[in-house]
């Protein structure tokens, strides 16, 4: 006679919350915001807020399926040990109901309340994120996080969407700079979390390529970021206050970026570079879109 596993006591509401990983959410969902908020058109506030909600919650959903989906793997990673499956605080049925059930509620509520442009680009980048990136591409080829990075540029093209119901330039070179973001934001972690990433067998750029080849990747990746950081200033979808805090900030990146590409290391501070230009990447994206946005509105 076999005997069922016994079952685990119901979650703790933090343990749900960490599933949508809502540190890496808040900038999702800022872009998302920024997007809407650029667009020409004045958004009835509780439509807008009700976008950004679809936004939010349908990222974690996303984020709740790719813990769903990767269990094992966050097990053996340090960074990730302590999630609420690995650690056994959860049922991974529980996850898995939790992230269909929010991610649909998402894209339901995006359909009705809003408008089916926004809803179906949301439907896209939550599939892109699970299937695409996490199910299929992650433990395959190092190029898992340019492919399946372009999920977490979805945001920017929602958020217009919502707003006008349809897609237009400024929001795709909004896309664009995320997408090209993406993996030098990535790979600069990477390089010093590399050990994680081997010893789970995950097939990042660093652990498969090695360390030169990832430095120039994340300096080639650069160049285009920044003229599509820039771009919206003399395209004239952007004025000038938009332009000259995109060129400072990029030019900032710019130059974290040339140092980790030309491997410049500083003594006694392994991978400070590195680190460096990882935080930047956040503080960076938060600046740009933040800047689009005054410029529309303010300057
Ligand atoms: C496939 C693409 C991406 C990968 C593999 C990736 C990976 C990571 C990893 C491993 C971390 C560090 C640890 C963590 O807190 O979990 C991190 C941090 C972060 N990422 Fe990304 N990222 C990607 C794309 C993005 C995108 C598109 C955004 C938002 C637009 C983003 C925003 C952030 C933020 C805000 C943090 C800091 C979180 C914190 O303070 O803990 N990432 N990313
Ligand atoms: C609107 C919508 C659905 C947006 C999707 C959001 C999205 C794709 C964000 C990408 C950023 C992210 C959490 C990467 C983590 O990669 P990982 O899963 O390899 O990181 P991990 O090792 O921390 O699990």
């Amino acid at each position: 006679m076999t005997t069922a596993a016994p079952l685990l006591p119901p979650a703790d509401w933090r343990d749900f919350l960490a599933l949508t990983k809502p540190r890496v959410m808040t900038l999702v969902v800022f872009t998302g915001l920024c997007g809407m908020l650029a667009a020409p058109v004045a958004v009835d506030p509780v439509l807008g807020f009700t976008a950004i909600l679809c936004i939010a919650l349908g990222a974690g959903a996303a984020g709740a399926l790719n813990q769903w989906y990767e269990a094992d793997l966050d097990a053996v990673m340090k960074r990730t040990a302590a999630r609420p499956l690995p650690a056994g605080r959860m049922e991974r049925q529980s996850a898995l109901h939790f992230g269909v059930g929010l991610g649909a509620f998402s894209v339901i509520l995006m359909g009705l309340a809003v408008n089916l442009a926004a809803a179906a680009i949301l439907a896209v980048s939550i599939l892109f994120y699970v299937l695409i990136y996490t199910v299929w591409l992650k433990r395959r080829t190092p190029q898992n996080i340019v492919i399946g990075g372009a999920a977490g540029a979805f945001p920017p093209l929602i958020g217009w969407a919502a707003a006008t119901g349809e897609v237009a330039l400024l929001p795709l070179l909004l896309f664009a700079l995320v997408f090209l973001w993406t993996p030098p934001h990535f790979w600069a972690l990477a390089l010093f979390v590399k050990t994680d990433y081997a010893n789970a067998g995950v097939p990042m750029l660093p652990v498969v390529a090695g360390e030169r080849v990832t430095r120039r990747q994340i300096g080639l990746y650069t160049i285009p970021m920044a003229l599509v950081a820039v771009a919206p200033w003399p395209l004239g979808l952007a004025g000038p206050s938009y332009g000259v805090v995109a060129t400072a900030m990029t030019a900032v990146f710019a130059l974290l970026a040339a140092l980790v590409a030309a491997g410049r290391t500083s003594a006694g501070k392994p991978m400070r570079h590195e680190k460096q230009l990882f935080g930047f990447s956040i503080l960076y994206l938060f600046v740009v879109f933040g800047a689009l946005v005054v410029d529309r509105w303010v300057a």
